[in-house]
């Protein structure tokens, strides 16, 4: 669960091998500018605390929506604080200063389309406008460390619906929320061994990925 959180750009120092590096990144100009109070990294924050097992340290920013701003956090995210994930809230949408997505394309090294077609499906269960995020999820890799990035869309509660997905009563998946991936990628991409609480978002890996693989 989220332990440290901080705003400053130096890098986090891993103190388990299984710790998971998060950058959380608000994008709105509104929240930023002080119009609201932001929501976004609260909730991020908490739905992290919510659904890891393991820990995890969190840098935050709370910025405007400002392409060259943006991509400049998402680059120093990963490459000088370490982070292993990043999730971008907020600026998916269709508005003139709506860029997350094009300044997080800015910054990657690969797409990962997947995940915009797998958010999008989930927010059509609760919004019809869902279509209009635009979001993508991209690998940023360096050589020497690479850093899945994901957008999700600016309403505070789209944080929950797109990570988790939607349940039933009986707490039965019915749209698998898109961290169920997210373990996976992190390993397939050299990061730690992260695990989540299956009664909030149930992660999946192939059998042979599993840590215990093998063992009697
Ligand atoms: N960071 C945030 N904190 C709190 N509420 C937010 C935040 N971002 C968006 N919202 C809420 O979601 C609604 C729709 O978001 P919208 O797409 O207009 O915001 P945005 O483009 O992300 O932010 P902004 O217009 O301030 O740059 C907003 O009217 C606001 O109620
Ligand atoms: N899960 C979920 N996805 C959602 C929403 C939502 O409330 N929940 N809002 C939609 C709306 S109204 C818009 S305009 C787009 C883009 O939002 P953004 O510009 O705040 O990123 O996300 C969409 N995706």
């Amino acid at each position: 669960m989220p332990g440290h959180t901080e705003s400053g750009a130096a890098p986090l120092l891993r103190r388990h091998p299984d710790e998971l590096l998060v950058g959380l990144v608000s994008v709105s100009d509104r929240a930023s500018s002080g119009v609201y109070r932001d929501e976004g990294l609260p909730a991020l924050q908490g739905w992290l605390e919510s659904a890891l097992v393991g820990p995890c340290q969190c840098a935050t920013r709370l910025i405007p929506d400002e392409r060259q701003l943006i991509s400049a956090t998402l680059a120093e995210l990963v490459d000088r604080v370490g982070c292993d994930l990043v999730l971008t809230t907020g600026g998916t949408g269709p508005a003139r200063r709506d860029v997350t997505p094009e300044a997080t394309l800015d910054v990657a090294t690969r797409e990962m389309p997947g995940f915009g077609e797998q958010m999008r499906q989930i927010s059509l269960r609760f919004v019809p406008t869902a279509i209009l995020s635009r979001q993508v999820a991209v690998i940023r890799d360096t050589g020497s460390h690479a850093a899945l990035i994901i957008n999700l869309p600016g309403q505070p509660k789209a944080v929950r619906e797109t990570l988790e997905g939607l349940k039933d009563e009986a707490g039965k998946t019915l749209v698998p929320g898109i961290f169920a991936a997210v373990p996976y990628c992190i390993d397939l991409i050299g990061g730690p061994y992260i695990e989540t609480r299956p009664e909030v978002v149930k992660a999946f890996r192939p059998k042979s990925a599993l840590r215990n693989a093998g063992a009697a």
